[in-house]
């Protein structure tokens, strides 16, 4: 056996400073990730994310999901989530972010972005339940989406394209010193799903 087939490589960091981001690029074939594409976006619970920005209560066209180990609770942009049973598609995709990765998680955050007018404005995932410092585990599906990191101090900025059953990982400070977006873009008419395999904290779980 070739020693060198299965020894895990990870890409080299993204990140110039305060932080990994390592691009996989795809870890799955063409025809599992058309597959996967298809059937999460028939079998996820979608649904409008929502938040309360100045005391506004406001719905995204852009449709999000929220799955776990447990119904934990999660709270961002000031509403609380309730996470769904894993669903067997979600579980098979993070053994294998897991096992690419290295990393264990147990939730998940789906968004689905119909076109290239939807997207993510500037943001870090340091909300209080995740785990300080954990990795993100970021897979996507279908169209080709630019994403950004920019340093919250000097304002550097690093893009990179994430392609059709590509992982991204983020982790160590990341979240304490980038901020990350998906742009806007004109050019894209195709849907894409994005998965964010998280760790939220055991000991601010409340499943009651
Ligand atoms: O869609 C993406 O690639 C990123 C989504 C994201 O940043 C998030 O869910 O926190
Ligand atoms: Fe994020």
């Amino acid at each position: 056996m070739d020693l060198f087939t299965h020894a895990p490589v990870t890409p080299e960091n993204l990140l110039p400073k305060d932080g990994e981001v390592n691009y996989y690029g795809p870890i799955l074939s063409l025809e599992e990730s058309d597959n996967f594409l298809s059937t999460l976006l028939k079998n996820i619970a979608w649904k409008p994310d929502e938040a309360i920005i100045m005391g506004k209560h406001i719905f995204t066209k852009r449709l999000a999901a929220w799955y776990a180990d447990l119904p934990f609770k999660y709270t961002y942009s000031k509403i609380t989530r309730r996470a769904l049973p894993w669903t067997q598609d979600l579980l098979d995709l993070k053994a294998i972010v897991e096992q690419v990765s290295g990393e264990k998680f147990n939730s998940c955050l789906l968004n689905l972005y119909h076109d290239g007018s939807e997207g993510m404005a500037w943001h870090s995932d340091e909300e209080k339940d995740l785990k300080k410092d954990g990795a993100i585990g970021s897979l996507s599906f279908g169209a080709v989406r630019k994403f950004s990191f920019k340093h919250k101090k000097d304002k550097q900025t690093i893009s990179l394209m994430l392609g059709h059953g590509s992982l991204l990982v983020m982790k160590g400070t990341t979240q304490n010193h980038w901020v990350h977006r998906l742009p806007p873009s004109k050019l894209v008419h195709t849907s894409r799903v994005n998965l964010t395999f998280r760790r939220i904290v055991s000991n601010r779980l409340d499943a009651s």
